[in-house]
């Protein structure tokens, strides 16, 4: 049997709103419902490039992204994390052509100027100032769709004291061409544990699995976002959303990529708020603390490679 392809939203978000007033009422509650059904039906939306985050921030820290990954090993090594993914990552048997850099809470300018200067002692004020803009403006963003998820849930009023338990982490990435003429996995397929990841690209690359399990192929124009629903934000809205599973697929072009994924805070017990589960939506998940749940994911402990989350914390609804 045919089926027609299935497409990932892409949405205008700020579309018709005016500069100095911002989003009418009306929009925003359209907006709500817009965010909301692309994270229910795919855990994954594009939204289109917007005045919100102008071009040239994302495009600056794109610039100098090549002469930071072009820095000697023993250096980018430094950047060290205990945490897995949230200090240097490269040099894997496993994604050969996959490098990265975690840089924690990089709204922060301290942080920020930490990581230059770890990475140039000489300094770097370019590089560090489109970290740190970047950082801000993309959080901005996470912010806005993190309010949009609550408001369309009427529990806008729990956003500010989720937003006290979380903090945020930018990644920088760095994709090698395929090395031969087929394409060439440039990062495994997986659902991210945070709550929201807002992706940039300067290539694209990324495909996301549908629910039907169709992967879909992510081409959008030059300066969008692309949101992925993370697990964190599945369990908080009592499996409502879908936490998209992705993967990085290489061609011929080295890809260079950014991330600001929202995370919970070390030790914080995420709860299902009572709102979201009712009869018709039995609760699905047990509270749990998310620090004890990522060590279950990266321990040697005998578990599911899928619905993790649930075989650590789920309710089983009979
Ligand atoms: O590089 C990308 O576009 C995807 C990165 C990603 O999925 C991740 O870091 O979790
Ligand atoms: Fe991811």
């Amino acid at each position: 049997m045919e089926t027609t392809p299935e497409q990932i939203p892409f949405l205008d978000l700020w579309e018709a709103s005016d500069d100095d007033e911002g989003m009418s009422d009306e929009r925003w509650k359209e907006a709500c419902r817009e965010v909301r059904d692309a994270c229910e039906k795919f855990g994954c939306f594009v939204v289109r490039p917007y005045d919100g985050v102008p071009r040239d921030v994302v495009e600056g820290l794109f610039r100098s992204m090549k002469p930071l990954f072009d820095l000697p090993l023993e250096t980018k090594k430094k950047n060290t994390n205990p945490k897995p993914y949230f200090g240097y990552a490269g040099d894997s048997q496993v994604v050969p052509l996959y490098e990265s850099f975690g840089v924690e809470n990089a709204t922060d300018l301290d942080a920020s100027e930490t990581f230059t200067k770890l990475m140039w002692p000489q300094g770097n004020p370019q590089f560090c100032q489109s970290l740190n803009s970047t950082s801000r403006k993309l959080l901005e963003l996470e912010m806005t769709i993190r309010k949009m998820v609550f408001d369309s849930f009427g529990i806008g009023n729990q956003f500010d004291s989720h937003v006290r338990n979380t903090n945020s982490t930018l990644r920088v990435m760095k994709y090698k061409a395929s090395p031969t003429s087929e394409t060439a996995i440039g990062l495994l397929a997986h659902t991210d544990k945070n709550i929201l990841t807002i992706l940039c690209e300067d290539e694209p690359g990324l495909q996301v699995q549908s629910k039907r399990g169709d992967w879909i192929y992510l081409s959008p124009p030059k300066g969008s976002f692309i949101v992925i629903v993370g697990e964190s934000l599945k369990v908080w809205s009592n499996g409502r959303f879908h936490a998209a599973k992705h993967r990085v697929v290489m061609n011929d072009r080295e890809r260079y990529s950014c991330g600001l994924f929202s995370i919970p805070n070390d030790g914080w017990i995420m709860e299902v708020p009572a709102e979201m589960a009712d009869t018709q939506h039995p609760l699905l998940f047990k509270p749990f603390n998310f620090t004890e749940y990522i060590s279950f994911f990266y321990s040697k402990v005998d578990k599911p490679k899928e619905n993790t989350v649930e075989a650590f914390a789920g309710i089983s609804v009979n």
